[in-house]
C-alpha cells in the first residue's frame, strides 16, 4: 500500500528471531488500511492432501510470474520436502490467509503472508468479501520503524494454549510484551478472559427472554466485557461484538437512542479494523441509522394486560417493586467501583439529596473489593482489589486500629464490603479508604470473582418474574417449587432436583456462603431508599 504521497508505507525487511516481516517506513495512523491485496495461489483448506490437489498447486505455482514466484519461494516453510509439491505445500501451510469469510479457501498473498504475530497486535488482517480482498489496518498509531503485526490465531486464547498452538503450527513462541508477562500479570490475563467467556455464556443463555425479563443485568454483563476487552488488548473483535450485543438490548426494550450509540460505536470498531467496505460494517451502520428497523423493536411492549395495567405501563406510573426482586451485586449505582465513590469532601449527586441550604443522604451504597495483601504497622492498612480492578489501601482509623478483626476474617482472596465507603486523599500515600466505624464492614470468605458469579447464579434462580421461577437443579419455568430451607435463595421442583442441584450445580458450596445472613443481606436491602444507616 502506498502513502498519500504515493510512497510505499511499510517494508519487507529482516526482523530479529523472527525471519522477515513488514516494518512501517512511516506513522500509519489507526484505521489506516495498510494494505489489500489479491490472491496468488488458492487451495481448499479442509481438502485431503492427493494427487489432484498437489498437481492443482503445481500449476498454480507455474502460472506465476517470475518475480511472484521467487517471492513465494523465499517465504518460510516449517514443513521438511523432498520435491517441490510437497516444498509448495509446506510454504502454503505455514503461511496462507483466509480467502473466504466461512475460511473453507485459503490463499497464499505475497505481502499480507509476510506479517509476523503478536498477541499485543497493532494491526487486524481480515478477508474482505465484498472487495475480494484480503485486507490489513492499523488497530492503533504504528510508529515509523515498528513492526506490524497481527493475531494469528483467529479466537482469542489463555497463554498456554496460545504458545502451544503457535509452536504446532507454525514453529515459533510469541515473545510480544503481553506473552511476556510476569506470572501473576499473565494469569490476571487469562482470568480476564476466563470472565469473557462467562460473561458471553451469561448474556447468551437467557436468549430473548433474558435480555426482556433482566435488560439491565444482561446490559452491566456486556458492559463489564467492553471493560475486559479494553483492558485484555488493543481493538479486540469482541468489542464491536459487545457494542452490537448492547445495542441489541437497547432495541428490543425499546430504547432507540441507546441502541443507535451501540450501534453507531459497533460500526466504527468494525470500520477502524476492517475498512468501511467490509460487510460487517453495514449491519451496525445501517442499525446506527434506523434502530427502529431491528427486528426485536417493540416486542417489549406488553401485551395482553388488562386496560388498568396497561395505562400504568404507558405512562410510567411507579408502581410498587416486587418485594421478593434480588438485589444485584453488579448494579453500579449501589456498589461502586473506587472511582465511583462519593469523595469525602463534596456532596455527591448520585447518594446525596441536596435543597439550598442543607443535604441528606438520598440512598444506600456499598463498596466491594478483595482483599490482595495486608499489613499492620500503626494500625491495619489492607490493600483491596475493586470491581474494575485496581489496587487501593484501606486504613483502620477504628478504635482498635483494626484489631476488631479476627486472623481468620482478615485472608488474601476474601472480599470486603464496606458500607458508604467514600474516596479519601491520604496525605502519606495513595488515594483510598480511611474506615472508622467497625460496624460498616463485613468480610466475605470468597473471591469477588465468586460472589460475582454466585450474584448471577441468584439473579437467574432466585428472582421471580410473574409469579414464576426457575429451577436451580432442571431450569423449567414454574409457579409452585420448593425453596431450599437452608439458605431460602434457590427454588427447586422436587428432591431429585434439588439433589442435583446440591451435587452437580455447586449449591453445595453456595449454600454454605448463603446461610450467612450479612451476604443475604446484600441480596435484599433497599439500597435505594435511606431511612436510617445499615
Ligand atoms: C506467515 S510467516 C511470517 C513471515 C516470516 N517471518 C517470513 O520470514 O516469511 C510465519 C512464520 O514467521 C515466523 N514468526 C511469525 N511471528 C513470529 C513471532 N512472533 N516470533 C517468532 N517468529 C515468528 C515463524 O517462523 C512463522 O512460522
Amino acid at each position: 500500500m502506498q502513502s498519500t504521497t504515493g510512497n510505499p508505507i511499510y517494508a519487507l525487511q529482516d526482523v530479529p528471531g523472527k525471519g522477515k516481516g513488514l516494518v512501517a517506513i512511516e506513522n500509519i495512523s489507526k484505521g489506516t488500511r495498510i494494505l489489500s491485496e489479491e490472491p496468488i495461489i488458492t487451495v481448499p483448506r479442509n481438502e485431503p492432501v492427493s494427487e489432484r490437489l498437489r498437481t492443482s498447486i503445481c500449476q498454480q505455482v507455474d502460472a506465476l510470474s517470475e518475480h511472484q514466484r521467487r517471492a513465494f519461494l523465499s517465504m518460510h516453510n516449517i514443513h521438511p520436502y523432498g520435491n517441490a509439491a510437497e516444498q509448495y505445500l509446506g510454504i502454503i501451510r505455514t503461511n496462507s490467509l483466509p480467502a473466504e469469510t466461512d475460511g473453507d479457501k485459503w490463499s497464499i498473498f505475497l505481502e499480507a503472508c509476510r506479517i509476523n504475530h503478536a498477541y499485543d497486535n497493532n494491526a487486524q488482517k481480515n478477508w474482505n468479501e465484498n472487495i475480494k480482498r484480503h485486507t490489513v489496518h492499523a488497530l492503533r498509531d504504528i510508529h515509523e520503524g515498528e513492526e506490524i503485526t497481527i493475531y494469528y490465531l483467529g479466537v482469542d486464547k489463555n497463554r498456554e494454549a496460545r504458545q502451544e498452538d503457535l509452536q504446532a503450527k507454525f514453529g515459533f513462541t510469541c515473545w510480544c510484551r503481553l506473552c511476556s508477562l510476569p506470572p501473576e500479570q499473565s494469569r490476571e490475563s487469562d482470568r480476564r478472559l476466563e470472565e469473557i467467556y462467562r460473561l458471553d455464556i451469561l448474556i447468551g443463555q437467557g436468549g430473548v427472554d433474558g435480555i426482556l425479563s433482566s435488560p439491565l443485568r444482561i446490559l452491566r454483563y456486556v458492559d463489564q466485557q467492553v471493560r475486559l476487552y479494553n483492558e485484555q488488548r488493543p481493538g479486540h473483535l469482541g468489542l464491536p461484538r459487545a457494542f452490537l450485543d448492547a445495542a441489541q438490548i437497547a432495541i428490543a426494550n425499546g430504547d432507540l437512542a441507546r441502541g443507535h450509540t451501540f450501534a453507531e460505536r459497533a460500526a466504527s470498531a468494525w470500520r477502524t479494523a476492517l475498512g468501511g467496505d467490509s460487510p460487517e460494517v453495514i449491519e451496525p451502520a445501517t442499525l446506527a441509522r434506523d434502530p427502529s428497523k431491528h427486528k426485536l423493536y417493540g416486542i417489549s411492549n406488553p401485551r395482553g394486560l388488562e386496560p388498568s395495567d396497561f395505562e400504568d405501563w404507558l405512562w410510567k406510573r411507579v408502581k410498587p417493586k416486587h418485594p421478593r426482586q434480588q438485589v444485584d451485586l453488579r448494579d453500579r449505582a449501589t456498589f461502586p467501583g473506587f472511582i465511583d465513590l462519593p469523595d469525602e469532601n463534596d456532596v455527591d449527586p448520585d447518594f446525596y439529596e441536596s435543597s439550598l441550604v442543607t443535604y441528606r443522604q438520598g440512598r444506600c451504597w456499598c463498596f466491594l473489593g478483595e482483599i490482595v495483601d495486608f499489613v499492620t504497622l500503626h494500625h491495619l492498612e489492607i490493600e483491596i482489589k475493586d470491581v474494575d480492578g485496581g489496587k487501593i489501601p484501606l486504613h483502620f482509623y477504628t478504635d482498635g486500629r483494626g484489631s476488631e478483626l479476627t486472623p481468620t476474617q482478615v485472608q488474601r482472596g476474601y472480599t470486603v464490603a464496606i458500607f458508604y465507603a467514600k474516596r479519601h486523599v491520604f496525605k502519606f500515600g495513595e488515594p483510598g479508604i480511611r474506615h472508622e466505624d467497625p460496624r460498616m464492614i463485613k468480610i466475605f470468605p470468597l473471591s469477588l470473582h465468586k460472589l460475582l458469579a454466585l450474584n448471577d447464579q441468584v439473579q437467574q434462580f432466585s428472582t421471580e418474574l410473574d409469579g414464576i421461577r426457575m429451577c436451580h437443579g432442571c431450569g423449567k419455568k414454574a409457579a409452585s417449587l420448593q425453596r431450599c430451607s437452608k439458605c431460602s435463595s434457590f427454588w427447586y421442583c422436587d428432591r431429585a432436583c434439588q439433589v442435583a442441584g446440591w451435587n452437580e450445580k455447586g449449591h453445595k458450596a453456595d449454600c454454605k456462603l448463603l446461610k450467612d445472613p450479612n451476604l443475604r443481606g446484600l441480596f435484599v436491602l433497599k439500597w435505594d431508599e435511606f431511612d436510617n444507616y445499615i
